[in-house]
């Protein structure tokens, strides 16, 4: 989940200047009540926009010893450069803005949650924010450390304990500002060179003083002093060997520290930091004035860091040797309650050079690793410790001596885990975020007991994180606090800044703890605050104070209570259970808080999927919607090109018998007006009636010649009659009798035939009417499918091109079903035709005789090579044109189907099946078109 410093708003207060200062970020984590947003959410301490919060409340008693501890926490804040691939990537988008030295406005870039939040009217989009100190991207080092860390340096030779520490999204320039880059040396180089310089000639150069815990010194035996010899011998060696054995690479630390890989390196960087960075008066000879006469100093440093919430000795020999297998380190409290780390290693270094080799020795064992922010990230908090012990020269024992501290922590930076993609990382991203927001938690709640202090104090949760605990007593007192809050003005991380600067926003409220406090200490003020509320008895207090006087000088270890007397023991055991009672009522509250905070984080990643997936259903509407397009005029395109190709044939058929009609016309009129020569070789109905009328009529004079013949021979036998034989002559004539009836039977049987001939004259026109018919409801079907075509382009909803087919298709079955009525009339006229000619001449064939279909055998038929009586007995031969035409009913029926479901469209296919099968469906399904297309 991604991670957020607000949480410390979620802390309730009756008080309006919280609720002014955090108005904006409760309304933004989805508070309950949304107030109306001001436009310009205003985040600072010390703005003249928000006179409530303008400065801290702090009810300190006049004459108390908290009066002078009203001094601030500083809080600089620092703004990286971009880089030239940030700027090229349009990360500059103007959201950071420096107002003036102390004022930043941030605005929300369109892309960022907080610009969406603001839209929805649930957070601001401007936000104004004050620091300390701000510091621009062309800010150098020098500048920076002369601005944050000079007068720490100071302040440590003078006794006192500082902290600085880096807070920042990662890849926001932290570890550039403590360590630096190339040769520009970070703030750590630099305040090391400042404090040797400062203590030239005053370095305690013995090794046998210690300084233990915070406040302890031990006198070191000779073997132990040998001990740390060698130690410290062994981390430079160990230094050098590696510098002379990666000579020449870069490694992470040598281009972390400013590039120096050599020590004439560190000496011209120390030399050159030093003249650029440092006053004249902050010199060792100007700058040793301030400190102490006589005394001496012996400079400690250790280093470690906390990664997964373990720690390590960045300066133990082993990791080195055995990386795999660190030692971790644990914490306890010393006598004051202040956290330390046990068995952590201090080093005794004499040079500035010294403990540079010292600390480069230990960045090598630091965790970095490569994230999708930044190549050479921190996975750890690191946390380098300078301790300065100030020895009396007359003084014998460790109480004479004094213990100072510098410590520099560079915290890993804050990110959103889901941007982790590797699990290592997004563990590490979680433990990181968790001890920051630890720290955020702490901070808030010490600044709400600072402003609050009528109100039984809030627990600081220092305990909650290792972080937190070994910080701990620089925020109670032991020391003070400086916070540099780095920022990256990339408009993609927006959102991380502003959670960032929200969070250091809270820390610029805190004021300097007002003393040391042990938990004792803690405890009993507990009990005094009770009662002054007139809860617990006077006399107690003065008990438990003679107590706590006692306490420090007693042997209880880690402030242990129960060494206490036991009526205290009790008393505050009872103040302790109310305690509890109280801390738990607040851990609710906390839990309720951060459980609102997940919900409403949760409810922004849920509108973010549902606004994702809408996306993704838009996109997938119209990738479907185009696929439907897509087949739609592929459909259209196929049916174009079949009834195209339909209509092509149609027109070709036409085109055929409209000639064969003109030209039997043609021929059946010139067949008229002149005798019939050679016939031509074909198969056209005109051409075969013209045939037979001329073959008639050759046979009729044949006949009419015959006819004069046998007159003639009648008449030569009835004039021989005369002069021969009665009875011969009568059969004789008989016979001519007979042949002269068989003349006129001929005679009426051409009669019938011209009658046939005339039917089929006029069977041809009532063709070639149904022909016009059919090429007007063609073309009738023609318009429909153009207007179908026209009805898919303008539309396309499947239903209207349906029903536009299936009118199409109707239209041509009705066309079909004329045809095949006009082909059976035409059969039946012609049955009739030769069943009047059987009727009259019953000599005739039956109708099932078989006509040749060879031109030859027609020609054969025709000539007038064959014989009378042949000829006489021969009946019309069909018409082979006719027949392949309008074959007889049966075979008409049986090829018309074998042809229909050879050249069936997929709409007749469907509806002769429909046709034929019971029930029928009205419309045919585009389930079977889109099979076919
Ligand atoms: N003020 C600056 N001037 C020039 N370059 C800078 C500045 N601050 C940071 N950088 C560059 O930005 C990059 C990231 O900086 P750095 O590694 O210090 O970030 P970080 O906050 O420590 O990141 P992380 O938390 O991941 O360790 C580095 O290349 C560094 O050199």
């Amino acid at each position: 989940m991604a991670m957020s410093f607000s949480s410390p708003c979620g802390f309730r207060s009756d008080e309006d200047e919280e609720v002014a200062v955090f108005e904006s970020t409760a309304a933004e984590h989805g508070g309950l009540a949304r107030p109306r947003l001001p436009e310009l959410s205003v985040i600072s301490p010390g703005l003249n926009t928000q006179p409530s919060v303008s400065e801290p409340k702090l009810k300190v008693k006049p004459g108390s010893s908290e009066e002078e501890n009203t001094e601030r926490v500083k809080v600089f804040l620092r703004i990286r450069p971009l880089t030239d691939t940030e700027s090229d990537g349009g990360e500059e988008q103007g959201c950071v803005a420096v107002q003036d030295e102390e004022t930043l406005l941030l605005q929300a870039p369109k892309e960022s949650h907080n610009m969406r939040a603001a839209e929805r009217g649930i957070a601001q989009s401007i936000h104004k924010f004050s620091f300390t100190k701000i510091f621009g991207p062309e800010t150098a080092q020098q500048q920076f450390y002369e601005s944050t860390m000079k007068t720490m340096v100071k302040d440590v030779l003078q006794g006192e304990n500082r902290l600085l520490y880096t807070y920042g999204v990662t890849n926001s320039g932290k570890t550039y500002t403590i360590q630096g880059s190339g040769q520009e040396a970070g703030l750590l180089p630099r305040a090391l060179v400042s404090l040797f310089r400062k203590l030239q000639g005053r370095l305690y150069g013995a090794v046998d003083l210690k300084p233990v815990m915070y406040q302890d010194v031990r006198q070191l035996e000779p073997s132990e002093v040998k001990e740390e010899e060698i130690r410290r011998n062994s981390l430079l060696k160990e230094d050098e060997n590696l510098t002379s054995r990666r000579a020449g690479a870069t490694s992470v630390w040598d281009s972390g520290v400013g590039g120096l890989s050599s020590l004439s390196d560190i000496a011209t960087q120390l030399e050159d930091a030093d003249s650029v960075c440092l006053e004249p008066d902050s010199l060792s000879h100007s700058g040793g004035d301030d400190l102490e006469q006589g005394v001496q100093f012996s400079i400690w440093v250790s280093f470690y860091e906390i990664y997964n919430e373990f720690l390590y000795d960045l300066l133990d020999a082993s990791p080195s040797l055995q990386p795999r297998k660190r030692v971790t380190l644990r914490l306890s409290d010393d006598k004051q309650g202040n956290a330390y780390v046990k068995g952590l290693t201090w080093i005794q270094v004499r040079s500035a050079e010294e403990a540079w080799k010292i600390l480069r020795a230990g960045h090598r064992n630091q965790s970095f690793a490569s994230t999708h922010l930044n190549q050479n990230s921190s996975r750890s908090h690191s946390i380098f410790s300078i301790r300065v012990l100030h020895i009396h020269p007359e003084a014998k024992s460790s109480q004479a001596m004094h213990i100072s501290e510098l410590t520099v922590c560079d915290l890993a930076g804050s990110e959103r885990c889901k941007q982790q993609r590797n699990g290592e990382r997004m563990k590490e991203a979680s433990n990181i975020n968790t001890s920051l927001l630890t720290l955020g938690r702490c901070i808030a709640a010490l600044r709400h007991n600072q402003n609050n202090k009528l109100r039984p104090p809030q627990v600081v949760p220092f305990r909650d994180s290792k972080l937190t605990r070994v910080l701990q007593g620089f925020f109670c007192g032991r020391g003070t606090s400086s916070m540099v809050v780095n920022i990256n003005p990339c408009a993609s991380i927006y959102d991380e800044t502003l959670q960032a600067l929200k969070f250091s926003a809270i820390a610029t409220q805190l004021v300097h703890g007002p003393s040391r406090k042990s938990r004792v200490a803690y405890i009993l003020s507990l009990l005094r605050e009770r009662t002054e509320h007139g809860i617990e008895h006077s006399e107690l207090i003065e008990e438990e104070e003679e107590e706590e006087e006692g306490e420090d000088d007693s042997d209880v270890e880690d402030g242990d209570i129960t060494m206490l007397n036991p009526k205290v023991t009790v008393q505050i055991i009872n103040v302790l259970k109310r305690e509890l009672k109280r801390q738990r009522e607040e851990n609710e509250v906390l839990e309720a808080n951060v459980r609102e905070q997940v919900v409403s984080e949760m409810m922004e990643v849920i509108s973010e999927m549902q606004e994702g997936f809408r996306d993704s259903l838009e996109a997938e509407r119209a990738l479907l919607e185009e696929r439907c397009d897509d087949k739609i005029a592929n459909l259209q395109k196929h049916l174009k090109q079949f009834y195209k190709e339909e209509l092509e044939e149609r027109d070709r058929e036409i085109e055929a018998l409209s000639a064969a009609l003109e030209e039997s016309k043609k021929e059946s009129e010139s067949a008229a007006m002149t005798a019939p020569k050679e016939e031509p070789k074909t198969t056209r109905c005109s051409q075969r009636l013209t045939n037979e009328s001329s073959r008639l009529r050759a046979e009729l004079e044949q006949c009419r010649a015959e006819l004069l013949t046998k007159t003639q021979e009648l008449t030569m036998l009835k004039q021989q009659q005369v002069s021969s034989s009665t009875g011969a002559l009568t059969r004789a004539a008989q016979r001519k009798l007979e042949e002269g009836q068989r003349v006129s039977n001929l005679h009426y049987y051409i009669d019938t035939l011209c009658m046939t001939l005339r039917k089929n004259k006029v069977l041809s026109v009532c063709l070639q009417q149904g022909l016009r018919q059919l090429r007007l409801n063609l073309q009738r079907l023609g318009e429909d499918l153009q207007s179908g075509e026209r009805a898919c382009c303008h539309n396309t909803g499947g239903e209207r091109l349906r029903y536009k087919l299936t009118a199409a298709n109707e239209t041509l079955a009705k066309q079909d079903q004329i045809l095949m009525e006009l082909q059976s009339s035409l059969v039946l006229v012609k049955a009739e035709a030769l069943a009047e000619t059987r009727a009259v001449h019953p000599q005739l064939p039956p109708s099932g005789y078989t006509a040749p279909t060879t031109p030859g055998s027609c020609k054969k038929r025709g000539c007038g090579g064959t014989t009378p009586r042949d000829t006489e007995n021969q009946p019309p031969k069909k018409q082979p044109f006719f027949q392949s035409l309008f074959p007889t009913r049966t075979s008409t029926r049986r090829n018309m189907r074998a042809a229909e479901e050879a050249n069936l469209t997929p709409y007749s296919r469907i509806l002769r099946s429909r046709q034929h099968s019971p029930p029928p469906s009205p419309v045919p399904t585009p389930r079977g078109l889109r099979g076919k297309y």
